[in-house]
């Protein structure tokens, strides 16, 4: 397998002032091509520091990333970012937020008035695309934002808590939504999230960290694909799993 991400001793310090504190601390994971990581961890743990560090948003303190094997210095097309927050444009329709990263590129009008358009379709909100931001719900601003991330073309896609802030149901079409897009393109995603159930349905591995972002647990999920969620979480093996990382969290909590 080739490794997309190798990330090596990561280490963040936040300074204030005379005050330093550590966000993460000597990190180390490599995530191979066309894996679906999940990285489970309680609040606080560094979840959003180490991928504000992968996206190369933020510079480490200590320690490199390779993305396909060079030092990684800042954003890249090659990765999308999708944060907690919405960062539509609230003036631009659908359409047109999701063709803005291909304008930025200079993209010619017709090739990505046609790409974003099979983007919408794919995230279910082709009949959405004249509305405005403040004209969808919740859910549909998330898959809006995440067509507006594909169109850019990465083939590395970290999210943060992408569908928290969603109700159940909701969160349960996203999730079945992502997994087919992944299955349809083969992408390498890591996804944070907080919730166990969540990082069970979705990865092929589940990272879970602990304070300063100590891996307290790197396991593989060998449950069958596809997951449909309901049927999945009363699987002996979901149970058996849900409780090894339930005690995994619980360790960390002690530390
Ligand atoms: N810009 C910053 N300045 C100072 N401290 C920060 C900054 N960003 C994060 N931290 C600290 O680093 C630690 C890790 O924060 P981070 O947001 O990465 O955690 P998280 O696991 O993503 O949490 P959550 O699940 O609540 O989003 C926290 O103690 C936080 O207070």
């Amino acid at each position: 397998m080739t490794a997309v991400l190798e990330i090596e001793h990561l280490t963040k310090e936040f300074q204030r002032g005379d005050v330093a504190t550590v966000a993460l601390r000597d990190f180390s994971l490599t995530i191979e091509q066309g894996t679906f990581v999940t990285v489970l961890g309680r609040s606080g743990c560094g979840k959003s520091t180490m991928l504000n560090l992968l996206s190369g948003l933020s510079k480490p303190t200590n320690g490199r990333v390779l993305h396909r094997g060079s030092p990684h210095t800042g954003p890249t097309p090659g990765i999308g970012y999708l944060t907690q927050s919405d960062t539509l444009m609230p003036w631009r329709t659908v359409q047109r937020n999701v063709e803005m990263p291909m304008e930025i590129a200079g993209r010619p009008k017709p090739e990505r008035q046609a790409a974003a358009a099979e983007l919408i379709a794919t995230v279910g909100l082709a009949d959405f695309a004249d509305s405005y931001p403040r004209e969808l719900s919740g859910g549909m601003r998330r898959r809006a934002s995440l067509a507006r991330m594909l169109a850019n073309g990465a083939e590395t896609i970290l999210m943060d808590e992408p569908f928290g802030a969603l109700d159940a149901q909701l969160r349960s079409e996203l999730q079945r939504e992502l997994l087919r897009l992944w299955t349809a393109t083969g992408h390498t995603i890591v996804f944070v999230t907080h919730d166990v159930e969540e990082a069970l349905l979705l990865g092929d591995r589940v990272v879970v960290l602990g304070p300063l972002g100590a891996i307290l647990l790197d396991q593989e999920i060998d449950l069958p694909r596809p997951r449909d969620p309901d049927e999945t979480k009363i699987h002996p093996r979901f149970v058996e799993l849900h409780a090894t990382l339930v005690r995994a969290l619980k360790e960390g909590a002690r530390r």
